[in-house]
């Protein structure tokens, strides 16, 4: 009987009860699970084919809004003097709220906000970009050795062990070895992550199973979940470095993520080890998996296409390079070949989860339609990306509509959101665009290289976890590298 009122309420009487979308999916969120749980990240096609039937908005929960305008995305990833916050549901599962990323106020995220801002500037990238020169030639390393050998290389698994040892370098100065294993299997990182993303759908719903995994002792979790230990272990790690910091012992030479963390500029209520190890720890996880895949994405679309790889290293060549033989940043981020490379693999190969906003006090008008303040709304990139107005033939990867679309003067970088936009956008985006630049262009530059053993299956976008999936398993992108150029070449 509850449950019928319930469903009566959320059809005809609820606040969003006049926004287009199936009845199912507004009478009850197991449609969503069923499509993100059950399935394994399929409720993205759901959404998609609720678009074509009901238009622009439509009501994808009983309480969440999905908007795919353009014109409309700035509204809800508002910037910095609208109130923009964070809708608990979709931050538990991270059992971290004391991370910028998972912190729900607007205010409170805009202090934890400031106290990473200055870490990721692109100034503080120039000053630690030795760190990622250095992972880059440990990568052009294996490639090498893999020519040498005749050896295939797992791209996909080098460009984890690439951003995982410059993330934990750049935030806690020393890298955790993926990078120095022979086939980057000391990749920890990697699982963890791996871990994490799999299981986003299934903690979205149940928040509370994280908490209790982490209560437990790790040896039942071991026999549950074996992966979740390189978790836990990783999160002990930063929690001792953490402990270090606080009680003001150096850690590693540079300077690192906790020193700006405990430094006494920040309130001290927010100098807990907690708030340390929470933050260090999705800084870790934010910082892995993403560049990652859309390095492998992008390097993928260059290896199966020559024309677009001896296009980019002709344009890789023209610049004159640092004396110790490396591509010069920031310079090389204004090629424009190599530019709509990139944004082309962040078009098409990045995040493509429904990041929401909730606008507290704010009703919002969309297409004839009131969002009512405190309505958690989103927008996935995937559909500003693949909008065939603003990219025509959007699943071609096309690095030449960057440069037309900057001769004919469009503004097309509007409409790449794979940061998202507003107060909540990716504080990492200077980091992860100096390691796109410099190993894209680096390895193009150094290599030459084809795919081996990669159908387009297995690097096809099939499920959403919070990156992209394909059908089976996790992209795997695998080459041969057939030679490697001098210096003087
Ligand atoms: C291609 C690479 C990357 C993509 C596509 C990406 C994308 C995103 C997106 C979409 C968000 C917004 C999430 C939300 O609204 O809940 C975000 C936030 C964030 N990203 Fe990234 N990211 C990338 C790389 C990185 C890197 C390298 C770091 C390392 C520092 C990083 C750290 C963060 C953090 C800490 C946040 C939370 C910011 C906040 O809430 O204020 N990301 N990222």
């Amino acid at each position: 009987m509850y449950k019928l009122t319930q469903w009566i309420y959320r059809l005809y009487f609820h606040p969003l009860s006049s926004i287009p979308g199936p009845k199912l999916a507004a009478m009850t969120s197991l449609f969503e699970f069923y499509h993100d749980v059950i399935r394994r990240g399929k409720y993205i096609w759901e959404i998609e084919k609720m678009h074509a039937q009901y238009g622009p908005i439509v009501r994808i929960t009983p309480r969440q809004v999905h908007v795919a305008d353009p014109e409309f995305y700035e509204k809800i990833y508002a910037g910095a003097n609208t109130r923009r916050e964070k809708d608990p549901e979709m931050t538990a599962f991270m059992a971290c709220p004391t991370a910028a990323l998972a912190t729900i106020d607007h205010d409170l995220h805009r202090s934890r906000r400031n106290q990473l801002n200055h870490f990721f500037s692109k100034r503080n990238v120039g000053v630690l970009m030795p760190i990622i020169y250095e992972k880059v030639d440990m990568l052009c390393e294996h490639l090498r050795v893999s020519a040498e050998e005749g050896t295939v290389i797992k791209l996909s698994d080098a460009f984890v062990a690439l951003t995982g040892d410059t993330i934990t370098h750049y935030c806690y100065g020393q890298d955790w070895g993926c990078l120095r294993a022979k086939h980057f299997t000391n990749n920890g990182v990697w699982d963890a992550v791996a871990e994490i993303t799999n299981t986003c759908h299934l903690f979205q719903v149940f928040p509370l199973v994280p908490r209790l995994l982490m209560a437990l002792p790790r040896r039942l979790v071991g026999w549950v979940k074996p992966k979740l230990i390189t978790v836990f272990d990783m999160q002990d790690r930063i929690a001792r470095d953490s402990k270090a910091c606080l009680k003001g012992s150096v850690v590693g030479g540079p300077p690192t993520i906790y020193h700006s963390l405990s430094n006494a500029n920040v309130p001290a209520e927010e100098r807990s080890l907690v708030r340390l190890r929470e933050e260090s720890f999705v800084l870790l996880l934010a910082g892995t998996e993403t560049t990652a895949g859309t390095l492998t994405y992008g390097m993928y679309q260059v290896l199966r296409n020559k024309e677009i790889f001896f296009k980019l290293r002709k344009e890789v060549q023209s610049m004159a390079l640092t004396s110790d033989g490396r591509v010069p940043w920031p310079q090389v981020e204004s090629l424009p070949y190599l530019t709509g490379v990139v944004n082309e693999s962040l078009r098409l190969g990045s995040l493509v989860m429904r990041f929401s906003r909730v606008a507290p006090q704010e009703a919002l008008y969309c297409n004839g339609y009131t969002i009512p303040p405190g309505t958690p709304m989103s927008t996935s990139s995937y559909f500003i990306h693949h909008n065939p107005v603003l990219f025509p033939n959007p699943k071609v990867f096309d690095p030449e509509r960057w440069i037309t679309a900057r001769q004919e003067g469009v503004n097309l970088s509007k409409y790449l959101v794979a940061f998202t936009r507003g107060t909540r956008a990716c504080v990492g985006m200077n980091l992860s665009y100096a390691e796109l630049y410099t190993a894209l262009a680096t390895i193009v530059l150094r290599f030459d290289l084809e795919l081996y053993d990669t159908p387009p299956e297995s690097m096809a976008f099939r499920r959403e976890m919070i990156v992209q999936r394909p059908e089976k398993g996790l992209w795997t992108l695998k080459a041969r590298v057939t030679g490697v150029k001098q210096e003087t070449e």
